[in-house]
Parts: C-alpha cells; sequence; structure tokens
C-alpha cells in the first residue's frame, strides 16, 4: 500500500479551513503566518511560496519577508523583534537552510516561542520532552505520525519503531512522538553497528537520513510500515533531475506493508503541519 501524503494534506487543510472560519466567528481573531526567506536558494523560493499560497487558501493571513543573501545576523534579529512584538503575527517561519554567515541556533532562539510555528526553539523542544501540552511540535515528525497512523490505525501502542537519523528538525522529535503513542523506540543514525540488522526489528520505520535509495530492501521486516523523510535530487539515467527519497522505493515496496512516497507523501504534510501550528499559535497567542 502507498500511503498517499497528498491526500492527506488536502484532507488536513479542509479541517483547518472549517477551524480558521470558527476562530474568527468565535473570538474575531484571523491567524496570520509571516515566513522570512533570506537568499536566494531555488528549492527554499518554492517552499515559501508554497507555505503563503496554502495559508491563504485555508482563510489565514500570511506574508513574506525577503531579505538579500547579504542580511547580517543583528538585521535578521531586528525583523524577528519586530515579528515577535506584532500582535497580528501568530507564527513566524524562518525558512531554512540559512546563509553560512548566520548562525541558524541563534535565530531560533530569538522567535517567541508561542509563535515559533516550526517548533524548533528550545522551550518548545523541552515542552514535547515533557509531554506538556503547549508545545508547538516539528511539522515534518507530526506528519510523519500522522501518516503512520493513516495505515496503522489510531494506537500505535508496543510497536517497535526505528528512526534513522538524530538532527532536531526531524529524528529527535520524531522518537519522542513515537513514544508518546507508547512505541518501543530505537534511534538509529551514522555509528550506528549492524543497522541493518536494527532496522529489520522495526514495524514501523522513519529514514530521515539524507542520503538517496539508502534503505535496501533487505532491512525491511515483511509487513511494515516506512515513511521516508528524504528529499534528495538525483539525475536519472538520461541525465534529468528527479526527486528520490532516503528509501529505494522499488525495492522496498516489494516486501513492506506500506510506504510513503517521495514525492507525495511527506512533504507536502510538512506544510499542511504548518498551518496547523499557525492555527494552534493563533490559539496560544490570540
Ligand atoms: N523553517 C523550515 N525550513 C525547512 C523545513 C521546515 O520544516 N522548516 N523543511 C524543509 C523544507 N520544507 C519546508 O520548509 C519542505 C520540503 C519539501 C516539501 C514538499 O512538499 N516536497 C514535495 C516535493 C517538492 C519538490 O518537487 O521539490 C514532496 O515531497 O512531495 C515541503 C516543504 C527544509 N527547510
Amino acid at each position: 500500500m502507498i500511503i498517499d501524503g497528498k491526500q492527506a494534506a488536502a484532507d488536513l487543510r479542509k479541517i483547518l479551513t472549517i477551524e480558521v472560519a470558527q476562530l474568527k466567528k468565535d473570538k474575531g481573531v484571523v491567524p496570520g503566518l509571516t515566513v522570512v526567506l533570506v537568499g536566494e536558494d531555488p528549492a527554499s523560493e518554492v517552499y515559501v511560496r508554497n507555505k503563503v499560497k496554502q495559508t491563504r487558501e485555508v482563510g489565514m493571513i500570511s506574508n513574506e519577508i525577503k531579505l538579500p543573501n547579504d542580511t547580517s545576523e543583528a538585521q535578521l534579529l531586528a525583523v524577528l523583534q519586530q515579528l515577535n512584538n506584532d500582535d497580528a503575527v501568530h507564527g513566524i517561519l524562518v525558512q531554512l537552510p540559512l546563509p553560512k554567515h548566520i548562525d541558524e541556533s541563534v535565530i531560533i532562539a530569538a522567535i517567541t516561542p508561542n509563535k515559533d510555528v516550526d517548533g524548533f526553539h528550545a522551550m518548545n523542544s523541552g515542552r514535547l520532552l515533557n509531554g506538556e501540552p503547549g508545545a508547538l511540535v516539528p511539522c515534518t515528525p507530526q506528519g510523519c505520525i500522522m501518516l503512520t497512523k493513516k495505515h496503522l490505525g489510531e494506537d500505535l501502542s508496543g510497536l517497535h519503531a526505528v528512526v534513522i537519523g538524530r538532527s532536531n528538525i526531524v529524528g529527535k522529535p520524531v522518537a519522542l512522538l513515537l513514544l508518546q503513542e507508547n512505541c518501543t523506540v530505537t534511534i538509529a543514525h551514522s555509528r550506528t553497528k549492524n543497522l541493518a540488522e536494527v532496522c529489520q526489528q522495526a514495524d514501523i520505520l522513519i529514514a530521515a537520513v539524507g542520503r538517496a535509495h539508502f534503505v535496501q530492501a533487505s532491512w525491511i521486516k515483511p509487513g511494515a510500515t516506512i515513511i521516508d523523510v528524504g528529499i534528495n535530487r538525483i539525475e536519472d539515467e538520461n541525465g534529468k533531475a528527479k526527486l528520490v527519497g532516503d528509501v529505494d522505493f522499488a525495492n522496498v515496496a516489494a516486501v513492506c506493508g506500506a510506504i510513503t512516497p517521495v514525492p507525495g507523501g511527506v512533504g507536502p504534510m510538512t506544510i499542511a503541519c504548518l498551518l496547523k501550528n499557525t492555527v494552534a499559535a493563533a490559539r496560544l497567542n490570540g
């Protein structure tokens, strides 16, 4: 079975459209998201454009602030301070990656935690770690859990989940969310010994390594649910650019129970969950 992330994202946006209208009617609040893009990375420009478009489509306000590549860290911090103080802005997102001369951790720390719709601020990671209800949870990990439940249903208790990758943005938060779902969780990474054998134990396998076709069919427990977070641009046999995940899709699909495709899997859920977090932030701040 192929888990359709495009459809799941469209379903979530439909629910959010209703919630946004309700929030406006009951509280007079229209959630507002501002996305900040520094530089001209072509992929980032596409993602930001899609974020702004989809935010508006569900009835929210969205603004984009585009800054030149040579923007200094101090200038970016000044922009964030203005947004932190603007009551019409409920959610702030700084598109990553930032140019090399800007320290991402300084920028993330400068966003007011209740407006941090990416869920990357230490306050939100701490809330997630402690299982506190007010946490804004990173979007890609939220999307991974929703897609897993699309196939396995709401109860993931007792299942063994293996996460390959330990980044602050995907690996660590998705492992915490799986733990909240009562899974037994293993976090594997580049230093893990016997990675194939570790993966063979997985009822749920989350691949977030950033290496094209890294996960092999021989690593998969028959019937397992595979969530592919990778977005790798490679050349096909004709030299044409194409997008592939971290999983060797064609061969793994023959062994597993369900798998997310790339494109059309986790990626669309990342943006839909950003809209969900913006509604949550408007409720926190509005
Ligand atoms: N501040 C952030 N920066 C980045 C994040 C993030 O969550 N917050 N994640 C990624 C990029 N990203 C969102 O920003 C993102 C990546 C991919 C997709 C997506 O829908 N991909 C499509 C394919 C699109 C294509 O053809 O290129 C898919 O997988 O179907 C959405 C959002 C890094 N930066």
